[in-house]
């Protein structure tokens, strides 16, 4: 039976990344995506503006929306401090079992919570499953059309607190044009917009950091 590609994603870092080393992880999957399979993975560009902006933040809880093969969960979790909490939304059950094996090869399961649903139900049930009071930084990676309402969500639930930090992938390509409206537009957050390129490519993409002012 033919394998997908978050299955070929999978056998590429188990052949060529060393357990334990999450940047040997990074590089087999960009590796893959250059030379063999492009997959929707952030990518080592605009990995590298992510990269800085989790150190910047430096935060305890983080919620990422869209785990998919787990290439950022990766990246972010190698930077978190030693107690500090991933949980990572995906609702694909196929994507979510190639995410988890991908997280252990890097030896980082420990500090990732991957939860299998969709945001929309999870978002309200953070405080009283997790514990959770606030997110200290949310990356967004997931369907295009659910950054924004998820954002909303998230301030409805007492999510955010002043200082949080939102950083959401593919503001230009695919694009999430409503939701680059509201939070541009809107006074509870400071916006900055940052130009990359779509992974593994030419085309313009960028990232969207912006901080809720409570
Ligand atoms: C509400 C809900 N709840 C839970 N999981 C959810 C969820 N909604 C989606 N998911 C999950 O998250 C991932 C989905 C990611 C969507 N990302 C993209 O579509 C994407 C596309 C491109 C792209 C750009 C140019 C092209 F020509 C083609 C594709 C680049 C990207 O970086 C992308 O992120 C995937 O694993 C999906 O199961
Ligand atoms: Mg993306």
């Amino acid at each position: 039976t033919q394998s997908t590609r978050p299955q070929r994603l999978l056998g590429a870092v188990q052949k060529n990344a060393t357990r334990g080393q999450p940047h040997s992880v990074l590089k087999a999957i960009d590796q893959f995506c250059t030379h063999t399979e492009w997959a929707m993975n952030v990518g080592d560009e605009k990995g590298c503006i992510l990269d800085s902006v989790v150190s910047e933040v430096n935060p305890a809880t983080v919620l990422e929306l869209g785990t998919y093969c787990g290439y950022s969960t990766v990246r972010i979790a190698s930077l978190l401090p030693p107690h500090a909490k991933l949980i990572t939304l995906e609702f694909n059950p196929d994507f979510a079992a190639i995410a988890r094996q991908v997280i252990a090869w890097a030896g980082l399961e420990d500090k990732v919570q991957l939860v299998e649903g969709a945001s929309g139900d999870w978002i309200p049930k953070m405080k009283e499953q997790f514990g959770i009071t606030t997110f200290d930084f949310v990356f967004l990676d997931h369907w295009k059309d659910r950054y924004l309402p998820d954002t909303k969500l998230m301030e409805e639930c007492g999510l955010l607190r002043k200082g949080t930090v939102l950083l959401a992938d593919n503001v230009i390509c695919p694009g999430t044009p409503d939701y680059l409206e509201y939070i541009r537009n809107s006074p509870r957050y400071k916006s900055q917009y940052f130009k990359s390129h779509l992974e593994y490519t030419k085309v313009e993409d960028g990232l969207e950091k912006s901080v809720f002012q409570g």
